[in-house]
């Protein structure tokens, strides 16, 4: 690991962006060294320092927003839309956080002895390496470097390889509104040559990490050694179940809308419907027509809503399970085609919907990362449950019913960390994000997404 550079290329036409820094070992290390060395210093600026801190750099995040959105959707491939609405959900981690600074409490318990006082405070984790994906470069680096910084941490960014540029920029920005270097560094390089320095480092004492399950896996037991506090936000396997009384236009649209998002490259993408047999028919028709309207394309286009997948091993997995679901009877209601250029490394895939979906297929089990859905119908709905929980991922589930009761009964059996019900998009700064079972350990947003970078201490005081 000897540095050099690291090519950053737009997955829409294959040419080169830039080429920027990878740090070496030696940078590394020495990153490491000086987050954990400033930790004292930046405990030293208080709570509405650091609030006052963390709002300048939304602030500027915000008048830079078009830029940024450019350079997201250069990098990743995401409709220039979708980066902008992106921008905009990364301020708001930083909004939010800042104010949960102000909201860091204590307690005192009642003593068993009168002589005595029983006092809990909480104090930063220390040094965090956040490490994340391309699939939202700038709202999943906020989510995780926000609540750190807010709760007096320092911390390292290791964005993905795909996707540096905007993390780079965000970086930039928060030191220009005052966040001190050493507070926020980003380094760049592979995942796999980087994640071990961080897992192995005695002055790290916090991962958070959003990406697959395998890496969430690994970084977990290396962390393990030195007893490390983990955030894993994993792979996830979304169902939806649309019930009989269901409202068809509205579960079509919040199906489309999280199916479709970043061209299904999100952990909480609709990834299987579950249909009641009885609507089976009108809501396949429904979603097909809406579907076929979605504009492919290069995301700096104006208008268009679904960009390319980010490399070359993504369209492998997504174009594979579309292959193994049609040779096991699924049928192709709409899409199924590409349109890639290996040479060139891009590779696009047209929004598809597969009619007759059943569990034998690997769509049904994996979680796909791209713009397909498979489409499954059901008589009963405790079966449809049991398939939707039939999973080792538990990260997002929705439904759709107008019937009060039955919302309530899939919300006590459906065992998944994020639900939506007559509800495609959950994702809010002030709610916890996160996963049951292999989709991860541990809650973004909300007030849990300060706790995570807390440590509890207890003081005894008395005779
Ligand atoms: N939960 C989610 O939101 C995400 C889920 N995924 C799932 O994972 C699949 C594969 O995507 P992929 O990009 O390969 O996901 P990865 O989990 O490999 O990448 C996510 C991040 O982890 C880093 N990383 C990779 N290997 C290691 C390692 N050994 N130690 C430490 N960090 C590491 C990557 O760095 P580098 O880029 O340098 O390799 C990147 O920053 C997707 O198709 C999807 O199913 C992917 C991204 C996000
Ligand atoms: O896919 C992810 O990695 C993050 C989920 C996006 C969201 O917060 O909505």
């Amino acid at each position: 690991m000897t540095g050099k550079t690291l090519a950053v290329n737009n997955p829409a036409n294959g040419e080169l962006i830039q080429e920027i820094h990878r740090n070496s070992e030696e940078e590394i290390v020495t990153c490491i060294k000086r987050g954990h060395d400033f930790l004292g210093e930046w405990n030293g600026y208080n709570a509405y320092e650091r609030s006052t801190l963390l709002k300048t750099w939304g602030e500027l995040i915000v008048q830079e927003k078009n830029s940024i959105a450019e350079v997201m959707t250069l990098e990743s491939g995401k409709p220039l839309q979708e980066s902008l609405e992106e921008v905009n959900y990364a301020v708001s981690y930083i909004e939010w956080f800042a104010e949960e600074a102000k909201r860091i409490y204590g307690r005192t318990v009642p003593a068993h002895k009168s002589s005595k006082r029983i006092v809990v405070t909480k104090e930063p984790v220390g040094l965090v390496a956040a490490i994340t994906p391309w699939n939202f470069p700038a709202a999943m680096m906020t989510r995780k470097a926000a609540p750190a910084l807010a709760a007096g941490c320092t911390c390292i960014i290791k964005p993905a390889e795909e996707t540096p540029l905007t993390s780079i920029r965000l970086v930039e920005l928060a030191h220009k509104a005052g966040i001190p270097p050493h507070a926020i560094q980003c380094v760049n390089g592979y995942g796999a040559e980087i994640g071990h320095l961080f897992t192995e480092s005695e002055y790290i004492q916090k991962i958070t990490f959003t990406g697959s399950t395998d890496v969430g896996k690994l970084l977990m037991a290396q962390s393990s050694n030195t007893m490390k506090h983990v955030s894993m936000e994993l792979g996830g396997h979304a169902p939806v179940i649309i019930t009989k009384d269901a409202d068809l236009d509205a579960a079509v649209t919040q199906t489309i809308a999280s199916k479709f998002r970043n061209a299904g490259q999100t952990c909480i993408s609709a990834n299987r419907v579950f249909v009641d047999e009885a609507i089976e028919k009108a809501f396949t028709e429904k979603l097909v027509q809406e579907v076929k309207k979605l504009k492919v394309g290069n995301g700096k286009d104006w208008g268009v809503q679904i960009g390319p997948v980010i490399n070359r091993s993504g369209y492998d997995k997504i174009s594979e399970q579309i292959d193994d679901a049609i040779s096991k009877g699924g049928s192709i209601a709409c899409g199924g085609e590409y349109n890639i250029n290996e040479n060139q490394g891009y590779y696009f895939v047209y929004p598809t919907v597969i009619a007759n979906a059943d569990e034998t297929m690997r769509i049904m089990k994996e979680e796909t990362f791209g713009p397909v859905l498979p489409i499954r119908t059901f008589k009963d709905i405790d079966k449809a449950i049991s398939s939707a929980n039939g999973t080792p991922f538990g990260l997002a589930a929705y439904y759709f019913t107008d019937n009060y009761k039955l919302g309530m009964y899939l919300h006590d059996k459906l065992h998944f960390g994020v639900l939506g019900w007559n509800d495609c998009t959950p994702s809010a700064a002030q709610a916890p994000f996160g996963g049951m079972k292999e989709s991860g350990l541990g809650r973004e947003g909300g007030t849990e997404g300060i706790e995570a970078y807390l440590e509890t201490k207890y003081l005894s005081i008395g005779e």
